[in-house]
C-alpha cells in the first residue's frame, strides 16, 4: 500500500507539486501519468524520502519510507536507471546490492533472467544502452523480493519486445499481491497494464480512478427515447438541469451527467427510453491529451 496525502513541493517560486493526493492498493498496477516536468519524479522522490515535501506526507506499507527498515526488501525503487557504476559489471552492481540487503547470491542470477540481462551480465555497466540500464535497474528493484514497486518511468529506452515483458512481469507482481507505481508521460505504455490512474499535470492532479470510472464520469451518458418522446426527454432533461452536449441525428443525446442521473430524471418524468449507456465516445487517450494538453509542461513554463 501507498498513501500519499497533500503532498506539496516548492522550489525558490516555483510549485512543482500542488497537493496531489492518492493511494496505491495491494495487487494492483497504478499508472502515474502526465507531461514532462508535471511532477511526477518529484512526488515519486518525496514518496521515496530522497525529497522533502514543503507540505503533505507519503507512507509506503503504513509508515514513512525512511521508517522501513531495510527498505530494500520492502519496496523496490527505480527513480535514476543511469546512476550505476559504470566501471562494475551488471552482476556485481547486483552482488553489492544484494550483499547490503542481506539476500542470497543466487538471487541475483534469478532477477537478472526475470529481466532478460543474463547474457550481458558479465559486461560493464558503462558500455550498456540506456534501455540495458533500465533493464538493470529494473533487476535492482526486484532484488529483495519487495512487495512495492515505486519506478520512474521504467519503459523508457526498452525495445517492443523489452516493454512487452516489462508488463508481464509487472502484471504478474501485482497478480501475487503486489503493489505497483510506475510514472510516464506516455499512455500508450501504461494503458494496457494499469489498473488505475492518476493523471498529474502542472503539479495537480486532474484525474484519478479506473478506466471506466474516468471514462464515465467525463464521457456523459447517451440516452435515447422512441420516436414521440423524443420532445418530452428534452424536457425532462432541461428540468433536471441537466445539459445535453450533444444531439445525434438517430435522436440519441448525449448529456453532461451520469446514467444514474438521467435514468432518474426521465423516470420522473416518465419517459420511456429505449437506449441509456455510458457515452463512448471520447477515448483515454484524447481524456489525457484534454486534461494535461498536449503542450509540454517545460515549454509552456519558458
Ligand atoms: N531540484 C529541483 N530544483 C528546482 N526545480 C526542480 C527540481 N526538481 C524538479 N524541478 C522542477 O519541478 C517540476 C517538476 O519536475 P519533475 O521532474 O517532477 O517532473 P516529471 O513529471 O517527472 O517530468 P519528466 O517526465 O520530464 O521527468 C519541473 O518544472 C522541474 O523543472
Amino acid at each position: 500500500m501507498i498513501r500519499v496525502e497533500n503532498l506539496s513541493k516548492r522550489y525558490g517560486e516555483h510549485q512543482a507539486v500542488s497537493d496531489v493526493s492518492f493511494v496505491c492498493a495491494p495487487g494492483t498496477v497504478t499508472g502515474f501519468l502526465g507531461p514532462n516536468g508535471a511532477g511526477k519524479s518529484t512526488t515519486m522522490r518525496m514518496i521515496c524520502g530522497l525529497t522533502e515535501p514543503s507540505s503533505g506526507q507519503a507512507s509506503v506499507l503504513g509508515v514513512p519510507y525512511r521508517n522501513l527498515p531495510n527498505p530494500g526488501r520492502h519496496v523496490g525503487v527505480l527513480l535514476d536507471a543511469a546512476a550505476r557504476h559504470p566501471g562494475r559489471s551488471g552482476r556485481e552492481t547486483l552482488l553489492l546490492a544484494a550483499m547490503m540487503l542481506g539476500v542470497d547470491r543466487a538471487r541475483v542470477d534469478e532477477v537478472l533472467d526475470e529481466v532478460g540481462l543474463a547474457s550481458a551480465a558479465k559486461r560493464r555497466v558503462g558500455g550498456y544502452s540506456f534501455g540495458m540500464r533500465q533493464r538493470l535497474g529494473m533487476a535492482q528493484a526486484l532484488l529483495g523480493r519487495p512487495g512495492v514497486l515505486i519506478l520512474d518511468e521504467p519503459s523508457s529506452g526498452l525495445d517492443p519486445e523489452g516493454i512487452h515483458n516489462m508488463r508481464m512481469l509487472l502484471r504478474d507482481f501485482a497478480d501475487r499481491g503486489g503493489t505497483v507505481l510506475l510514472s510516464s508521460h506516455l499512455l500508450f505504455e501504461v494503458e494496457a497494464l494499469a489498473d488505475r490512474f492518476v493523471m498529474i499535470s502542472g503539479g495537480r492532479v486532474v484525474a484519478q480512478g479506473a478506466r471506466d470510472e474516468l471514462l464515465q464520469e467525463r464521457s456523459g451518458t447517451l440516452v435515447r427515447s422512441a420516436e414521440p418522446a423524443q420532445a418530452a426527454l428534452g424536457e425532462a432533461l432541461a428540468q433536471a438541469g441537466l445539459a445535453v452536449r450533444t444531439a445525434h441525428a438517430s435522436g440519441a443525446l448525449v448529456v453532461d451527467a451520469v446514467p444514474e442521473q438521467v435514468g432518474i430524471a426521465v423516470a420522473r418524468a416518465g419517459v420511456p427510453l429505449v437506449e441509456l449507456r455510458a457515452a463512448d465516445d471520447l477515448g483515454l487517450e484524447q481524456l489525457f491529451l484534454s486534461l494535461t494538453g498536449t503542450a509540454n509542461a517545460e515549454e509552456a513554463k519558458a
